[in-house]
């Protein structure tokens, strides 16, 4: 995360194209973490060596050691994030935090549901989005960084390879955009104001017809999700319009022979269409398992009704997070 020519790369790790992570070192000398970028949340909080080894997923992932950093200031503010699995407890501490040398307030976290945290491959969680999103009114990293003054562009952007085979498996690129990986122009869309990577969408169409959304609705972008995920009653009617049938909770699998045959899904963003083919919304795992990348889930108000666009979506199109002009770009990914 070191800034050179007003922009700073980071190589991000495709894990079977539901995890996408990258590494950050946390104090001197160098304690090196993989964490999610994740434009859903705004805070940093990573495993903390006073997290006792009975939670599984503080013992399988890096834990940060306050004592062997120099650069350690103790805060000791109690911190709790509320993910729909449960919530990550802890403390807050301050350390400089990656290349940069931003002094960083984070969370320790002492406390770590073993669901879904010991499927991570990833240690923690950088948050990108709005400080207004941030818990315990913490200015989050990216904040602290335009703030520096170091960036050629006050924006951030995203590149999720769809291949996990392929090397890099992503890119965060902070101050601009990185022409490789995306080809055509941006089309942009205003955030909805509100302090988060939000946009209103005017409808989600399957082949030729608007079945969803079609009074306009929200939707999330949102980098730390694997998936794109939707209202129940709207899910359940798109999965039976391409006939797949409900594994697990909210979960769908097709049958493997009928994927060639499925419609295209498309997102209506700022008069622009986003289609997704079969081959952008089907996982194959083996020869006969092929699950559906959408997901039902209600979120409650105030915060939904909203659908979540993920990494599927963003590994299809190349996303530009704009902060100067509270904007998203979308281009096709290379
Ligand atoms: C309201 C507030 C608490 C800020 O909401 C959020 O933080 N909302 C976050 C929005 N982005 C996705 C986050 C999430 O679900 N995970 C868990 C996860 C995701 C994919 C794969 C795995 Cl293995 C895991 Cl563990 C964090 C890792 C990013 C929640």
């Amino acid at each position: 995360l070191s800034p050179s020519n007003g922009t700073a790369s980071t190589a991000l790790t495709n894990y079977l194209d539901t995890q996408y992570f990258g590494e950050i070192i946390i104090g001197s000398p160098a304690q090196m973490f993989n964490v999610v970028f994740d434009t859903g949340s705004a805070n940093l909080w990573v495993p903390s060596q006073s997290c006792s080894p009975l939670y599984t997923a503080c013992f399988t992932h890096n834990r940060y050691d306050a004592s062997k950093s120099l650069t350690h200031i103790h805060n000791g503010t109690g911190f709790s994030i509320q993910y729909a699995s449960g919530n990550v407890r802890g403390f807050l501490s301050e350390d400089i935090v990656g290349g940069i040398p931003v002094v960083q307030v984070f969370a320790e976290a002492t406390a770590l549901p073993a669901v879904p945290f010991i499927f991570a491959k990833f240690d923690g969680v950088l948050g990108m989005g709005y400080p207004d999103m941030a818990i315990d009114g913490i200015t989050p990293v990216f904040d602290r960084i335009m703030s520096q003054d170091v960036l050629k562009e006050q924006v951030f952007s995203v590149y999720y390879s769809r291949d996990p085979q392929r090397i890099p498996g992503g890119q965060l690129l902070l101050g601009g955009t990185e022409s490789k990986y995306y080809t055509g122009t941006f089309n942009y869309v205003h955030t909805k104001g509100e302090g988060k990577w939000e946009v209103t969408m005017k409808g989600v169409s399957v082949g030729m017809e608007t079945l969803f959304c079609t009074e306009g609705c929200t939707a999330m972008i949102d980098t730390g999700s694997s998936f794109i995920t939707g209202p129940a009653s709207s899910v359940s009617v798109l999965m039976r319009t391409i006939g797949a049938v409900e594994l697990a909770e909210g979960e769908y699998t097709v049958n493997c022979d009928l994927v060639m045959s499925l419609p295209i899904v498309a997102f209506h963003l700022g008069g622009q269409a986003y289609p997704l083919t079969q081959e952008d919304y089907i996982l194959r795992f083996g020869e006969d398992i092929c699950t559906v990348t959408f997901r039902a889930l209600d979120i409650p108000p105030p915060t939904g009704p909203v659908w979540i666009l993920g990494a599927n979506f963003i590994a299809r199109y190349y996303t530009k997070f704009d902060r100067r002009n509270n904007r998203i770009g979308f281009a096709q990914a290379a």
